[in-house]
């Protein structure tokens, strides 16, 4: 497993100030996550060394600015790759040139992603004779994301590469940086303003506010604590790992297992048993009973107790639950609050009306 990222910086102008430290594990997705203009892009540009921030940036093995010790690389040896919102391919190459171009100067030892697997990941083989111009935002995106790992970068750092592809562009891409993060040893510093995308790809997040960070930690965790936003967004839902435990492919239904109890839900995909799957328990697809619950339609019902109650908006309420360790989220009306007499410490049964498969 290849080392974290440290990134100490502090970067002052006329109306706003960068101050973080940013902890990063040395795999998988970290995202930046917050408002508009709370330094996102400053962030990671400060990281790339493309803005001169104050403070020391550490990726790995590989210390890339340490102001104590007068240290400061420019961005071009600091082995990183760089995505964009808009692709910026040449115009002028094919695909395959677009992703040859700087491989040359790569040294031999730094090679951790050849251009046939940034290629096959990406799934552009039909695609490297094509020019640029023929190709959708999407499929542009992917080659820019290809040209990106192929110069195998110590870090990947992608500011919003969705935010201009629409809804089915998006859902286009989306498992192909899935599968980057499953396949490869490259850790990727994602930023975006969507929390389902936030969701699904990203292990750790960072959340900034105002140039600080208001918390960074394991995304589960960040995405059910009722003191930060993203519980309360109309999409705020629970991440739930779980292990498949049994499919009938025949009804498509799919029942897996956490300590908090089994839930079921229709897949097409094809699982085997044992297989680990990561749900998504949208807080709006949960509704509470006082147990025993007798009679319902609902097949996946979890006990739970309740830790927390905090107002969500006009006349509804955010419950936050503990299911065996693992934290859930209802928001149900205040009305139905009030007549079950909710408090925290009670047992309740969660009733789960729909879970989401994430990968
Ligand atoms: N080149 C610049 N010169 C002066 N101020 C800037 C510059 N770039 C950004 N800012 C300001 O710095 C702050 C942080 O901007 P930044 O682009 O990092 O935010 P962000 O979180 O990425 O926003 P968004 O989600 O809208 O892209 C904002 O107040 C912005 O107006």
């Amino acid at each position: 497993m290849s080392a974290a990222i440290h990134a100490r910086l502090l970067l002052q102008r006329a109306d706003f100030t960068l101050d973080v430290d940013l902890q990063l594990p040395g795999r998988g997705v970290s995202a930046l996550f917050g408002p508009s203009g709370c330094g996102k892009t400053t962030c990671l540009r400060a990281i790339a060394g493309l803005e001169r921030a104050r403070g020391r940036v550490q990726a790995g093995d590989a210390l890339w600015q340490d102001d104590d010790a007068r240290l400061w690389l420019p961005t071009h040896q600091r082995r990183l790759g760089y995505v964009f919102q808009e692709a910026s391919l040449f115009a002028h190459l094919s695909v395959q040139q677009n992703m040859e171009y700087g491989l040359k100067r790569q040294l031999p030892q730094h090679r951790r992603v050849s251009l046939d697997q940034a290629i096959e990941l990406l799934g552009l083989g039909a695609l490297t004779a094509r020019m640029p111009h023929t190709l959708s935002g999407g499929e542009r995106q992917r080659v820019a994301i290809a040209r990106a790992l192929a110069a195998s970068p110590r870090v990947l750092l992608m500011d919003e590469p969705l935010a201009a592809l629409d809804a089915a562009r998006k859902a286009e891409v989306l498992p192909y940086l899935e599968r980057l993060q499953r396949h490869l040893d490259i850790p990727m510093i994602y930023i975006s303003h969507a929390p389902d995308e936030v969701a699904r790809l990203a292990s750790h997040l960072v959340l900034l506010d105002g140039g600080r960070v208001r918390a960074q930690g394991a995304t589960a965790d960040l995405m059910a604590r009722a003191d930060l936003p993203l519980a309360h967004e109309e999409a705020g839902a629970a991440l739930v790992q779980a292990r498949v435990v049994q499919h009938d492919a025949a009804d498509h239904l799919l029942t897996v297992a956490f300590a908090g109890g089994q839930l079921h839900l229709v897949s097409t995909r094809a699982h085997r048993v044992g297989d680990e799957v990561r749900l998504r328990i949208a807080a709006r697809d949960v509704s509470l009973a006082r147990p025993p619950v007798a009679g319902s339609s609902i097949l996946n019902l979890l006990p739970a107790t309740i830790t927390a109650l905090h107002e969500d908006g006009p006349g509804q309420v955010l419950v936050t639950l503990d299911a065996a360790g693992t934290a859930l989220l209802a928001r149900i009306t205040q009305r139905s609050c009030r007549q079950l007499a909710l408090a925290p410490g009670q047992s309740m049964i969660a009733q789960v009306k729909g879970v989401a498969l994430l990968d």
